[in-house]
């Protein structure tokens, strides 16, 4: 079948149309943001062979994260739900604008680089744009221009997203403290904190904390009967409400990095901010051992109460799941919500909380508190 008409391909996949009507598809979709990116004299919008976007003095901030299907997501899950092209458009950009928001930055900029199976319905891209358009607007980031992508065809959907950012002008926040503060922080360690999505957004963004988009990884590769059947086993009293399933879910097909946050967190003092994609445990060991730099590395101890707060909201999706609580919290990726390192007397922004302390090598453990474990994602496996 040829379609000539891109707008007339209601089933059409990506196969029955020219590079250049995909193209239009794509554009299509995203017009509303590149209508939105105000493009100043000066600038130049997608379609030529760069874009040109404007930069303050001081350096740009630049980060690229891919998501493949098989490995990040799957059309069809085994629990049943899918992710649609507008979760994927959404997804792929949300962990990117987490990485700028991670510097403490605000994105100006994104390009996508699509690889779509011949098979992949039209209607399915177009979502994709939809998504990525959906994100930037909702997610808060008015600034964030969509500067154009690449079209590719291979055996699998893989989305590449690029983000340019801008620094805030109080600075960028590290893994690492600056120079002036990394002594006090090995000499007497720091508070660990934490931000995860804003209170009072939209509607819909019911703030789901650490562990949540575990909880919906793991119902989700779940075989529908085989949930069924954990869920007929279990008391009621222990059965995940429909309301705890659709936020974990979403949590998982829809996040919703804390965007006003980075910035905020730059210009409240906080010492070290990174974004949480692998799980809370694996991450703080990152931030520590990037602390302890060449010599000892200071421990991650998580306050044992914020804990227990964190967990019980998750008792019902872990059961479902088959397990833990806590281990979801400590070990859980993909929440995108901030890490970061302050000092006891820093007042911290609104959305962010103490969640622990890093601990000097070789210091005595704070009262009531646990060792953090070094758990968490590993795409290789290893
Ligand atoms: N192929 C690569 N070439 C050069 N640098 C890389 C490459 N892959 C990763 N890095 C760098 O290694 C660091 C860690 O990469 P990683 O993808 O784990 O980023 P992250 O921010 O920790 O994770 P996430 O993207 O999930 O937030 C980053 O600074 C990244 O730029
Ligand atoms: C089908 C399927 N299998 C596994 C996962 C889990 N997963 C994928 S990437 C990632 C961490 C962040 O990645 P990165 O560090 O690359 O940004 C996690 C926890 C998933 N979402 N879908
Ligand atoms: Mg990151």
């Amino acid at each position: 079948m040829t379609v000539r008409d891109p707008a007339a391909a209601a089933g059409a996949t990506v196969g029955d149309l020219t590079e250049s009507e995909l193209l239009e598809a794509v554009l299509t979709g995203l017009a509303p943001a590149v209508r939105d990116g105000h493009w100043p004299a000066g600038t130049v919008a997608p379609g030529d062979d760069a874009a040109l976007v404007p930069a303050p003095r001081g350096g740009t901030l630049i980060s690229t994260d891919a998501m493949g299907e098989g490995t990040d997501f799957l059309h069809r899950w085994p629990a049943g739900p899918r992710t649609r092209g507008y979760d994927a458009g959404w997804k792929a950009v949300a962990q990117n604008l987490s990485d700028v928001n991670a510097m403490g930055g605000t994105a100006s900029a994104l390009v996508t680089a699509l690889t779509l199976p011949p098979t992949t319905p039209v209607a399915w891209v177009r979502s994709f744009a939809a998504g990525i358009v959906g994100a930037v607007r909702h997610l808060g980031a008015p600034d964030c221009r969509v500067a154009g992508g690449d079209l590719g065809t291979g055996g699998r959907v893989h989305a590449a997203v690029t983000v340019l950012g801008d620094p805030h002008p109080g600075g960028v926040l590290c893994r690492t403290p600056a120079a002036e503060d990394r002594g006090r922080v090995l000499a007497e360690g720091a508070d660990l904190v934490h931000a995860q999505a804003v209170l009072g957004g939209p509607r819909a963004a019911a703030p789901a904390g650490p562990g949540w988009a575990a909880g919906g990884l793991a119902l989700l590769l779940t075989d529908r009967a085989e949930l069924e059947r954990r869920a007929d086993a279990l008391p009621a009293a222990d059965r995940p409400s429909p309301r705890e399933l659709a936020r974990a879910v979403r949590a998982q097909l829809r996040p919703r990095p804390p965007l006003a946050l980075g910035p905020a967190a730059v210009a409240a003092g906080l010492l070290t901010l990174m974004d949480v994609s692998d799980g809370l445990g694996k991450d703080a060991h990152r931030m520590a051992a990037a602390t302890g730099g060449t010599g000892p590395a200071p421990a991650p101890w998580l306050d044992e109460a914020w804990l227990a707060e964190a967990a019980a909201p998750l008792r019902r999706v872990a059961a479902l799941a088959g397990t833990s609580p806590e281990a979801l919290v400590t070990g859980g990726g993909e929440d995108y919500g901030l890490l970061g390192l302050a000092w006891p007397e820093t007042e911290l922004p609104r959305g962010f909380t103490r969640i622990g302390r890093l601990v000097p090598a070789g210091a005595r453990a704070p009262a009531g508190h646990r060792p953090l474990p070094e758990s968490g994602w590993d795409p290789f496996g290893g």
